[in-house]
C-alpha cells in the first residue's frame, strides 16, 4: 500500500459528494513502503494476545486499520491548525500501518454528544465511506463509547478514536517486555468502559459484514457475558500491574547502580518526529533507527559519549511525544520518561521545519509537567534545541528563536550547530564534587584512565615517579585514588 495509491483516491475526490462538508484534506505527507512493510510484519507478531483470546471484547489489539477515512471536528483555533491536526491524523494512521483515503473536517462549536460530527453530516460521512471503499472511519479525538458505537451502527463500520489509534501504534512498535506489558495494560484501561460498545461491535460484525445486525445481536452480550469479561480483565489488570511493579523495581536497581557511577545522563526528549534519534546519531554516531514515521522510537536507547575535554556521559532517546498523548499512557509510558526526569540535562528537541512548532514545545511541557508533578525532586534543567535547521524557513526560524532566546539551532542532517551544541552541553553537565591532587605510579595506569574518562583532568604531567594530577572526580573514584593524593591536596577544597 502506498501513499500513490492514497494520492490517487484523492485526486477523485471531486466526485465525493464532500462540498458540505466544510473542509476536504487532501495534502499527503509521505512515509516510505518498506518502512510500513516492515511495521506491518512487526505487528503481527503478537504474542501478547495470547492470555486474552478467550476475550473476544478485548481484541482491539488486532484492529485491521487499512483503508481509513479520516474525520474531525475543528472547534477552534485557525483552519491552518484544525488541518495540521488531521495531517497528523494521517501520520499517525500510516505509521499504524493504513492508507488514508480521504481526510475531512467539520466546523462545529462542539463535538455532537452523540455521533462526533453533526448528525447530518454523518450521513455525507457515510456517502464517503461507500464511495471510497474505507473499512474504518478514525476520529480525531477521544470519543466516549457511546459517540462510538451510535457512528459505528449508522456508518456500519469500525469506528476508531485517536486514542485507539495512538494505543494501536505503542502496541505495535513496544519490544521489551516492560513496554508490551505497559502498552497493554493502558489498552486495557481504555476498553474496560467500552466493553459493551466493542462486544456490540463485534459479536454484530460476528454475524458477517456490517449492514448484518438487527435482532438478536442488536444489545450487545448479555449482562452476565459483560460481567464475566469485566472481572476476567480486572484480573489480567491487576496481574499485569504487578508484574510491571516488580520490573521497576528492577529498572530502580539499575539505574541506581548507573547513578552510583556518576557518569552524567542527558535525556532527548521531543515531539516525536522532530529528530531526537538523528541528533543521538548526529552526537554519538549511534546509528539509531531513524525514519520519516511517528513514534519510530518506542524503547529508550542509551549511548556513551564523551564531552569536548574528556567527561563521559550518556546520552538517553526517548519515546517521542504527541498531542493529547492518551492519558492512560501518560502512565504507562512514565517509565521511559521518568528515566528523562531523572537525568541531569534534558535535551529539548523541536522540529524547527514544523508549521507550528510552538505548539510541540507546549505539548511536550504540557506531559513533563504532568510527569514532574507527581515526582517529589523537581525536573532536571531543560536545554532546548531547534532541529532542521537546513529544511525550516528564516522567517519562522527568525521567531522561533525570538521566543526560545536560549534555544540552540542545528541540523542533525548537514551537522551545522551540532558541535558547538556538544560544547553546550558540557558546559551544563554536574561537574565531579572532589577536587585532588594525585602522583599516580606508572603501574596504576587505569586510575590514569578512569580519572580522564570519569573525571575532569585539570592539569596533568609526568614525573619520574609517576602522573601528576590536578583533577575532579566523583567520590567512588576520590576513594580509589585515596593511597596516591599528595601532600598538597590536604589543603584542597571540595569544589563548589
Ligand atoms: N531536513 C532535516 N531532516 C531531519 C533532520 N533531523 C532529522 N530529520 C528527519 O526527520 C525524520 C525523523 O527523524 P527521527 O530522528 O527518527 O525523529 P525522532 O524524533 O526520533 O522520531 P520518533 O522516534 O518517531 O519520535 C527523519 O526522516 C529524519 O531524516 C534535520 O536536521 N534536517
Ligand atoms: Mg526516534
Amino acid at each position: 500500500m502506498s501513499n500513490r495509491n492514497r494520492g490517487d483516491v484523492l485526486t477523485s475526490q471531486a466526485d465525493l459528494p464532500a462540498d458540505t462538508l466544510d473542509e476536504v484534506f487532501d495534502d499527503a505527507p509521505s512515509t516510505g513502503e518498506l518502512e510500513l512493510e516492515d511495521r506491518a510484519s512487526l505487528r503481527r507478531v503478537a504474542g501478547l494476545s495470547t492470555e486474552l483470546s478467550d476475550i473476544t471484547e478485548v481484541e482491539n489489539r488486532q484492529l485491521r486499520l487499512e483503508r481509513v477515512v479520516l474525520v474531525g471536528v475543528w472547534t477552534e483555533g485557525t483552519a491552518a491548525q484544525s488541518e495540521a491536526s488531521l495531517e497528523e491524523l494521517a501520520r499517525l494512521a500510516e505509521t499504524a500501518g493504513s492508507t488514508v483515503l480521504e481526510g475531512l473536517v467539520q466546523r462545529r462549536n462542539r463535538p455532537d454528544p452523540a455521533t462526533y460530527v453533526g448528525s447530518g453530516k454523518v450521513r455525507e460521512l457515510a456517502d464517503v465511506v461507500v464511495a471510497t471503499g474505507a473499512d474504518t472511519v478514525i476520529c480525531d479525538g477521544e470519543l466516549s463509547p457511546g459517540q462510538l458505537r451510535q457512528l459505528e451502527d449508522k456508518l456500519n463500520i469500525k469506528v476508531v478514536d485517536r486514542t485507539a489509534l495512538i494505543l494501536d501504534i505503542f502496541a505495535q512498535h513496544a519490544r521489551s517486555k516492560e513496554g508490551k506489558a505497559q502498552v497493554e495494560l493502558a489498552q486495557l484501561q481504555y476498553l474496560i468502559p467500552r466493553l459493551r460498545g466493542w462486544g456490540d461491535t463485534l459479536s454484530r460484525q460476528a454475524g458477517g459484514r456490517a449492514g448484518s445486525n438487527g435482532g438478536v445481536g442488536l444489545r450487545g452480550p448479555g449482562e452476565t457475558k459483560l460481567e464475566i469479561d469485566r472481572r476476567r480483565i480486572s484480573k489480567r489488570v491487576a496481574k499485569l500491574r504487578r508484574e510491571i511493579s516488580a520490573m521497576d523495581t528492577i529498572r530502580e536497581t539499575k539505574r541506581g547502580r548507573r547513578m552510583a557511577n556518576d557518569v552524567p545522563s542527558v535525556a532527548i526528549v521531543g515531539y516525536t518526529n522532530a529528530g531526537k534519534s538523528s541528533l543521538l546519531n548526529a552526537v554519538t554516531d549511534a546509528g539509531v533507527l531513524v525514519e520519516d514515521a511517528l513514534f519510530a522510537t518506542l524503547d529508550p536507547t542509551t549511548r556513551r559519549s564523551v564531552t569536548p575535554d574528556g567527561r563521559a556521559y550518556t546520552l538517553t532517546d526517548t519515546v517521542g511525544f504527541v498531542r493529547h498523548l492518551p492519558h492512560q499512557l501518560v502512565d504507562a509510558f512514565r517509565s521511559t520518561l521518568d528515566e528523562a526526569a531523572d537525568a541531569d540535562l534534558l535535551l529539548h528537541v523541536v522540529d524547527g521545519s514544523d508549521p507550528a512548532p510552538e505548539e510541540q514545545v507546549q505539548a511536550v511541557r504540557t506531559v513533563l509537567a504532568e510527569i514532574g508533578s507527581k515526582r517529589s525532586e523537581s525536573l532536571p534543567p531543560e536545554l532546548i534545541v531547534i532541529n532542521k535547521a537546513d529544511a525550516a524557513d528564516a522567517v519562522s526560524l527568525a521567531r522561533l528563536r525570538h521566543l526560545l532566546p536560549d534555544a540552540h539551532v542545528v541540523s542533525a542532517r548537514t551537522q551545522e550547530g551540532v558541535e558547538k551544541l556538544v560544547a553546550a552541553i558540557a558546559d551544563r553537565l554536574p561537574r565531579p564534587e572532589t577536587l585532588v591532587d594525585v602522583l599516580v605510579p606508572y603501574a596504576r595506569g587505569e586510575l590514569v584512565a578512569r580519572t580522564h574518562s570519569e573525571g575532569e583532568v585539570l592539569t596533568e604531567d609526568h614525573t619520574a615517579d609517576g602522573t601528576r594530577m590536578c583533577a575532579r572526580v566523583h567520590a567512588d573514584l576520590a576513594g580509589a585514588l585515596e593511597p596516591y593524593r599528595t601532600a598538597a591536596d590536604s589543603a584542597a577544597e571540595p569544589a563548589s
